[in-house]
């Protein structure tokens, strides 16, 4: 169980996150939406410890971890593995070794900054390439490879840390739809059959709705509202975006979708299936083509 208890983030006079309360049973696969600037990210990077809270705490299975120093911060790091919109991998190093990267925390300094692997960790990385269907770009320097490849290693790199939690913050913000769906896909099979709890910000709701089993909405650094896609109203949707963001959240131009239309496609918990077009919304809002 991750427990966030009466958590806030100001950064100067801007409370970024305001009196958050979360119990995030182990397992779930957890979407955050909301408008640019809700504060999603820094709930985020304050349960990684990227950053630390302002008040309130961070708990995972009886320990704070908002409190942690030093290695049992590094275990944290460890046990909670973060992907990001940018993929973050090192761009003139190979895949494998960006993978292997993820062992970081688990082995000597020495042995990591000299970059020897061990062949059982060569084999865990291939083993999480080939889980990612990637085991064929191994060894390319990671800046060759497309952007949801990347974005797939970087799925790898965390699964090599043998994560209890994933953290994704906006992590197909940056991909074509396709790869998009791929990512999600990979992501909601790693908490289905691995059982990692999956906590991800996402730019829209057609996605949350379609990959989460909960759905946390957030506004000006609160959650306004916390359950499953079937009971996210129109209403709901209006107070997390603005009638006139509205537009934004479901992109309805073009994905020829309303809420109404999406709710009866859901499988009763989980599944795969995008509604149609459902991805091109991060497209659309970025201005990019499809
Ligand atoms: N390091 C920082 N210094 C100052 N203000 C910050 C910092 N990080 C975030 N903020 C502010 O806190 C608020 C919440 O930002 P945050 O990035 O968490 O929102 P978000 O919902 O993730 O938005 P986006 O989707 O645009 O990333 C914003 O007003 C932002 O400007």
């Amino acid at each position: 169980m991750l427990k966030i208890s009466r958590v806030t983030r100001r950064f100067g006079a801007k409370v970024a996150v305001d009196n958050v309360n979360l119990e995030i049973p182990t397992g779930q696969m957890v979407g955050v939406i909301g408008r640019s600037g809700a504060g999603k990210s820094t709930l985020l990077r304050m349960i990684n410890r990227l950053i630390d809270v302002s008040e309130g705490s961070v708990e995972f299975g009886g320990l704070e971890v908002s409190s942690l120093r030093g290695q049992s911060l590094r275990d944290w790091q460890r046990d909670c593995a973060m992907i990001f919109q940018q993929f973050n991998l090192v761009p003139r190093l190979d895949v494998i070794t960006n993978v292997m990267l993820g062992r970081l925390n688990r082995r000597n300094t020495i042995m990591s900054l000299l970059q020897i692997f061990s062949e059982e960790e060569q084999l865990l990385a291939l083993k999480a390439l080939e889980r990612l269907d990637i085991a064929q770009t191994a060894s390319q320097w990671a800046q060759t490879l497309s952007g949801g490849q990347q974005q797939r290693v970087a799925i790898a790199r965390a699964l090599m840390q043998e994560p209890k939690v994933i953290l994704a913050d906006e992590p197909i913000a940056s991909l074509d739809p396709r790869n998009a769906k791929i990512v999600m896909d990979s992501l909601q099979a790693i908490n289905e059959e691995q059982g990692i709890t999956v906590v991800t910000n996402l730019h829209t709701l057609d996605t949350a709705r379609a990959y989460c089993e909960r759905i946390i909405g957030m506004s000006a650094g609160r959650v306004v509202f916390d359950g499953t896609p079937e009971q996210l109203t129109t209403e709901v949707a209006r107070e997390l975006y603005g009638a006139d963001g509205l537009q934004e959240a479901f992109s309805e131009e073009m994905t020829s979708t309303s809420l109404e239309a999406i709710v009866p496609k859901r499988k009763k918990k989980k599944h795969a299936e995008l509604p149609a077009g459902a991805l091109e919304a991060p497209l659309a809002s970025a201005g990019l083509p499809n």
